[in-house]
């Protein structure tokens, strides 16, 4: 599947500017993270890709023909987990997913449905009411709607939250099994959940787009930036400091910078430190 994203635009009915003239194309097999920091726009592009929202400007193409074209087809193709997700609280595991697999229009729902308990790990809770399940049972529910029926492209808005990281590592594992053959993008908060699984990485900034690229790319694009220190009795406003530890031998800073500070020693950066850097000079 291959989605192009051109010069796409969305401004709310109340004048809020959410996504300014983004450009992009997604192919499968691939497992995107996208990344940014509240209210940056990742929630606002996921509902445009799954045709929830209409667009103010630009275009959405999936293998070349517009959205709406053909939007009960594309639909089909599609699995998403929104980040509020409304459960039916009443209904048990298996009857809430088989009445989401009716929807789907999905022909075998009892077999759909156990092959998705299966991946989530959720089968002996299959006759829980959902109202009983922990929040990483719940969050593992819509994991498992969205997995319904095979999906060409998946599209989670933080799928993660709530989850444990042993929970955690299971669906990356999982993400990146999809991603063999499918298009798989997720939104996160989460660092770790992008650096081991994904293979390309967005980043969003106030509605644009600030990176897209491999992870290593963006860290190669933070060297020189990044070092660790001392504490010192004065604040360096140039310094953005990423972590502070208390040691036997005082407090040892990490910071990044456009310009290394002489006192500093350069250090190799991680992708949460390319993360914020990107950030940082996307604020000045
Ligand atoms: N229905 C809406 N009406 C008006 N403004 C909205 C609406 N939904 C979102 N916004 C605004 O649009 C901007 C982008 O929001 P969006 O939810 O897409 O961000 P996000 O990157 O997903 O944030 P978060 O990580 O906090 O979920 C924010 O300023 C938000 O307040």
């Amino acid at each position: 599947m291959k989605i192009s994203i051109n010069s796409l635009s969305m401004t709310y009915p109340n004048g809020k500017q959410a996504l300014q003239d983004i450009s992009l194309e997604l192919e499968s097999p691939s497992l995107v993270g996208l990344l940014g920091p509240n209210g940056a726009g990742k929630s606002t592009l996921m509902k445009l890709l799954v045709a929830g929202l209409t667009e103010s400007a630009g275009t959405i193409l999936a293998d070349g023909a517009p959205l709406r074209k053909n939007e009960t087809a594309y639909k089909r193709r599609l699995g998403y987990l929104p980040q509020s997700f409304g459960l039916y609280d009443e209904l048990t595991v298996e009857r809430f997913l088989e009445y989401m697999a009716a929807l789907k229009g999905l022909h075998d729902q009892k077999k759909a449905v156990q092959a998705v308990l299966s991946d989530v790990n959720l089968e002996e809770k299959r006759r829980a009411r959902i109202r009983t399940l922990s929040g990483g049972q719940r969050q593992r529910v819509g994991i498992a709607q969205a997995l319904l029926g095979e999906p060409r492209f998946l599209i989670f808005d933080e799928p993660t939250v709530g989850l444990d990281p042993e929970e955690r590592i299971h669906f990356r594992n999982l993400f990146s099994r999809a991603a063999q053959d499918k298009l798989v993008l997720l939104s996160t908060h989460i660092i770790e959940d992008v650096q081991s699984v994904c293979n390309r990485l967005i980043v969003i900034h106030h509605g644009r787009i600030r990176f897209s690229g491999t992870p290593q790319e963006l860290i190669r694009m933070t060297r020189g930036h990044v070092c660790t220190f001392s504490e010192r009795p004065e604040e360096d406003a140039a310094l953005h400091i990423t972590a502070r530890v208390n040691t036997a031998d005082g407090v040892q800073c990490r910071a990044v910078a456009r310009t290394l500070p002489a006192y500093a020693q350069p250090a190799e950066p991680t992708l949460e430190d390319a993360y914020l850097y990107l950030i940082e000079e996307a604020e000045t």
